[in-house]
């Protein structure tokens, strides 16, 4: 369990016992669980108090049930629980997600209050408030029409779903690096986003990309810094290998560059970077994806592309693939991908090939049950 949120040494230690205290006996006393949620509830509640100046505006959860009209419309439900629309005093659209009571700890909650709060930036989604009374957790976000990025990849073709044109997927992979860069050095804290994917990217009204979903997020210090986690977080398939394996590299933004990448592998790959098979044998998607290029095969799926498009089509794999390379150092940074992506085609260098095999290969020190599937 990890937190880097600022919150003070005394707070953090309580919360801390109350996690090593609970972990042995939560199973058992259904007393302790009351206290451990009381406890709970007054660290998230300490938290909010040393943070004022950050906090959102606070809602009563009365003032949630009205806003989404007793949660009528859900719009999704991720690891951590249901999304509804919603609509604040001016009319204005929001979704309203409710934290589901069993999991996070509130650490989810502090984590996503503490991060997101701290940033302004047109490619990261705005957190206009959040309720919190007793268990009862609620994080209010502006609404994004068009959902989010998986959509629009993996249904690609299906009737229901709009299609999105090369410029388009270009445009949108330039607004997530932007957006990314800015987390990594350009707001008043440093955020490390851990849970990079297509489910976590937004699309407004004009396809403009929002980063979203800070649950699993981490503060960090310095641009170069090495951050520990007591256990691995993000989802299978996005997450970099040293999350999972400290022998491949210490833990900093270049593995937020990784998810990032193999994101971008997807998108030009138009499918599940886990889900990657070619005759009998499971392939690793970057190496299934560098074959195509060395070919000089059409980078999507659905035939002939024109001039134009193949050329974004090899600079989002290049740049994907220079993203996903298994050592840090190797993976640029979040601005030199914006360089890359913008800049001219000839100048792109050809990475090296893959090296992993396979995500298996991965060797994960920590239980792979504490990673979230894709
Ligand atoms: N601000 C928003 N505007 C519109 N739809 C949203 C918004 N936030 C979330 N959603 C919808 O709700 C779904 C669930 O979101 P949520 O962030 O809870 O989970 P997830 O990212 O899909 O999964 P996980 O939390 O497990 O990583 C999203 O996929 C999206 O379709």
């Amino acid at each position: 369990m990890y937190f880097n949120t600022g919150i003070t040494a005394g707070v953090m230690g309580g919360f801390m016992i109350c996690i090593i205290i609970c972990s042995t006996k939560r199973k058992s006393s259904t007393k302790v669980k009351h206290w451990f949620t009381i406890k709970n509830e007054k660290v998230i509640e300490s938290f909010l108090k040393h943070h004022g100046a950050l906090a959102q505006k606070r809602y009563k959860f009365s003032e949630v049930k009205k806003m989404t009209n007793s949660f009528k419309v859900k719009l999704g439900e991720g690891g951590f629980g249901a999304v509804y629309k919603g609509e604040i005093h001016s009319g204005c659209p929001v979704a309203v997600k409710i934290l589901n009571a069993s999991k996070g700890n509130g650490e989810d909650f502090i984590n996503e209050v503490a991060s997101i709060s701290r940033t302004s930036h047109v490619n990261v989604v705005t957190l206009l408030g959040f309720s919190l009374e007793g268990r009862k957790k609620a994080l209010i976000y502006e609404f994004m029409p068009n959902g989010s990025l998986d959509k629009f990849i993996y249904n690609k073709g299906l009737e229901t779903t709009a299609s999105l044109s090369w410029d388009n997927l270009w445009q949108i992979a330039i607004g997530i690096a932007r957006g990314l860069e800015y987390l990594h050095s350009g707001c008043n804290t440093r955020i490390l986003h851990l849970d990079i994917k297509p489910q976590n990217i937004l699309l407004d009204e004009n396809l403009c990309p929002k980063i979203s979903d800070f649950g699993l997020a981490k503060l960090f210090p310095r641009k170069d810094s090495i951050v520990s986690l007591s256990y691995a977080r993000g989802t299978i398939g996005y997450v970099a290998p040293e999350v999972c394996n400290k022998h491949f590299g210490g833990i900093s933004h270049k593995s937020d560059v990784y998810s990032y990448g193999m994101m971008l592998l997807e998108m030009v790959g138009v499918k599940k970077n886990i889900n990657a098979e070619t005759s009998q044998t499971s392939e690793y998607f970057p190496d299934w994806i560098y074959k195509r290029l060395e070919q000089g095969r059409d980078l999507t799926t659905d035939g002939v592309i024109a001039t134009q498009e193949t050329e974004i089509a090899r600079k989002m794999t290049i740049v994907g693939l220079w993203c996903v390379q298994t050592i840090p150092q190797d993976r640029p940074t979040m601005s030199k991908v914006i360089d890359m992506l913008e800049g001219n085609m000839n100048s792109l260098e050809m990475p090296p090939k893959p090296i992993l095999s396979s995500p298996a290969r991965l060797v994960p020190e920590f239980t792979t049950s504490s990673l979230q599937s894709g």
